[in-house]
C-alpha cells in the first residue's frame, strides 16, 4: 500500500541481534524516521518509560524472553503503538498468534530495506488515521465552512476569528450557552494553518480533578487504582493542531498551574511519570462565565486568565442576532429533511415571525432543537406556528398533567426548573440527585 500522505513517525526496533537492528535503523532513519533500538523487552519497556512511541518492530525470538509475555507488555504500556512482529519463515505460526494478541502485521526475515519501509509506511498511516478517527468521534460534524452572519457585532466577530486564526495566539470565546462558543472555536482551528491536524476538546465541568489531569496528560500503567493502561492524553493527541477547553470557567483551581505551564512552557509530564514532555498545541477556550469575577473570589487565577485570553471574542447571544435567525433556521431545516426524509420544505410567514418573536434563551442551540423537532411532527410542506412549539412550555414551567406528554418534555421542563432556581451546576445537579456531568450533557440535549 502506497502512503497517501506524508508519513513520520517513532519507531522502536527489538531484536536480540545487533546487526540486524543496526540494517533496519539505517534503512528507516535513511527515509527520515525518528528510531531506537534495544536488544531486549526490558530495555525496550524502559525506552517506551520515557519517550512515545507510534510503531515498533518486534522479533519474538529474544533469548530468554518470552516474544509473546514482551508483546503483551507492550502493548499494555502503549496501547496506541502499532506492533509489527518480525520473524523467521519457520516461526510464522507463532506470529500469528502474536496478531491475535494485538500485533498489526508481521514480516518474514529476511526482508528487504523496501519491504521493511513498506511495512513501516502502512502502519504508521494506519496509526495516524486511527488517531484522527478517534479525536473525530463525537465531532463528525465538519467545520462551519458556512459561518457567516448579516449581523454587524457578529460580523466584527468573524472578522477578528479569521484575522486571529492564523496565529498561534490563544483565544477566549465568551458567550451565553448555546450560542456557537465550540462552534467557532472548531472553524478557528479550520480557517488555521493547524487544520490539517487534530482539533481536540475537553469538557471541563464533565471531569472531576483527577480525571481531569489523566485526560489532559495522560497517565502511565499503575500511576493510579484502576490504571491498567497507559493513557496519552488530549493534549498528546492535540499535538500539532488545537485544544478547547470548553468551559474553562469550570477548570479545577488545583491543576490551574499545570495548566499554566503547559500553555506557557509547552511542558507537561503524565500522572505517575517525571519524563517532561512537551507538545506543540494552540489553546483555545470557551465559557459562559464571568471569568474576572472568579478571579476577584479567588476561583480562577488571574494570571491563567491572562494568558487564555490574547484575543477574546463575544457571541452575542441569538436574540440580539435577529438577522441571521432566517437563515440558520433555513439551513437546519434542509439539514434535517435530508437526514429524516421529511416533507417540510420552508416556514409560514406566521412560523417565521415566531421565530423572530422569540427571545432564545437556548440561543442557536435551542433553534437547532426546535427547529429539528418541527421538520419531525411537520406533516406537510409548510412548518406552522404550531409545530415550533415556541411558548407552549416557557422555561422552567413543567407542563399542565393530563396533556398528551412525552417523558422527555417532563424531564426537560423539570431541570429548566431546578435550574432556573440554583445558584451552580453543582446545585442543582445535587437537587436532581445525578451528577453534575450528567446534568451538564443532558442541559446540552435540551438546549437549556
Ligand atoms: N454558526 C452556526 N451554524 C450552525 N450551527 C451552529 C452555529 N453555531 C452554533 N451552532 C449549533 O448550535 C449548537 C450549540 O453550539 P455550541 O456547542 O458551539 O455552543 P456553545 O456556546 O459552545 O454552548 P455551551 O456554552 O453550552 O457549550 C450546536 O449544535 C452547534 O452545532
Amino acid at each position: 500500500m502506497k502512503p497517501t500522505t506524508e508519513v513520520t513517525g517513532r519507531i522502536l526496533l527489538v531484536d536480540d541481534e545487533p546487526a540486524i537492528l543496526r540494517t533496519f535503523r539505517s534503512c528507516l532513519e535513511e527515509r527520515g524516521y525518528n528510531v531506537m533500538s534495544s536488544g531486549s523487552g526490558a530495555q525496550a519497556e524502559a525506552l517506551l518509560q520515557r519517550q512515545v512511541f507510534d510503531l515498533c518492530f518486534l522479533d519474538l525470538r529474544l533469548g530468554e524472553e518470552n516474544g509473546l509475555e514482551v508483546l503483551q507488555r507492550l502493548r499494555s504500556q502503549a496501547p496506541w503503538m502499532r506492533v509489527v512482529i518480525v520473524t523467521a519463515l519457520s516461526a510464522v505460526d507463532t506470529a500469528v498468534e502474536a496478531i491475535k494478541a494485538g500485533a498489526s502485521d508481521y514480516l518474514v526475515k529476511p526482508c528487504s530495506p523496501d519491504q521493511l519501509c513498506l511495512a513501516a509506511a502502512k502502519q504508521l498511516e494506519i496509526g495516524q488515521l486511527a488517531t484522527r478517527l478517534a479525536v473525530l468521534e463525537g465531532q463528525l460534524r465538519p467545520p462551519s465552512d458556512v459561518f457567516g452572519s448579516d449581523n454587524p457585532a457578529m460580523m466584527a466577530v468573524l472578522e477578528t476569528a479569521r484575522q486571529v486564526a492564523d496565529t498561534d495566539a490563544n483565544v477566549l470565546v465568551l458567550g451565553e450557552s448555546g450560542t456557537g462558543k465550540g462552534e467557532l472555536a472548531r472553524a478557528i482551528h479550520g480557517w488555521s494553518r493547524r487544520a490539517r491536524k487534530s482539533f481536540v476538546t475537553i469538557n471541563c465541568p464533565s471531569l472531576s480533578v483527577e480525571l481531569m489531569e489523566s485526560e489532559m496528560f495522560g497517565h502511565n500503567r499503575g500511576a493510579f487504582t484502576g490504571a491498567t493502561d497507559s493513557t496519552l492524553g488530549r493534549v498528546s493527541q492535540a499535538d500539532g493542531g488545537t485544544l478547547l477547553l470548553d468551559e474553562i470557567g469550570d477548570f479545577p483551581l488545583s491543576l490551574q498551574p499545570k495548566l499554566l505551564r503547559f500553555i506557557q512552557d509547552k511542558e507537561y509530564e503524565r500522572i505517575g511519570d517525571p519524563v517532561t514532555r512537551q507538545a506543540d498545541v494552540r489553546i483555545l477556550a470557551a465559557t459562559n462565565r464571568d471569568l474576572e469575577a472568579m478571579v476577584r473570589a479567588g476561583q480562577f487565577r488571574e494570571d491563567l486568565l491572562y494568558r487564555i485570553n490574547v484575543i477574546t471574542l463575544h457571541l452575542p447571544p441569538l436574540r440580539e442576532r435577529p438577522e441571521d435567525i432566517r437563515d440558520l433556521a433555513e439551513r437546519f431545516l434542509l439539514m434535517f429533511v435530508r437526514s429524516y426524509g421529511r416533507p417540510a420544505r420552508g416556514f409560514s410567514e406566521a412560523a417565521q415571525a415566531a421565530l423572530l418573536g422569540y427571545h432564545w434563551p437556548g440561543n442557536i442551540r435551542e433553534l437547532r432543537n426546535v427547529v429539528e423537532r418541527a421538520s419531525i411532527i411537520c406533516p406537510q410542506e409548510l412548518i406552522e406556528t404550531t409545530h415550533l412549539g415556541l411558548g407552549e412550555q416557557p422555561i422552567g414551567s413543567v407542563p399542565r398533567v393530563g396533556m398528551p406528554l412525552r417523558l422527555e418534555e417532563l424531564e426537560r421542563a423539570h431541570i429548566a426548573a431546578v435550574l432556573a432556581t440554583s445558584e451552580t451546576l453543582e446545585q442543582a445537579a445535587k437537587t436532581l440527585g445525578i451528577d453534575a456531568s450528567t446534568l451538564y450533557r443532558k442541559r446540552k440535549q435540551f438546549g437549556l
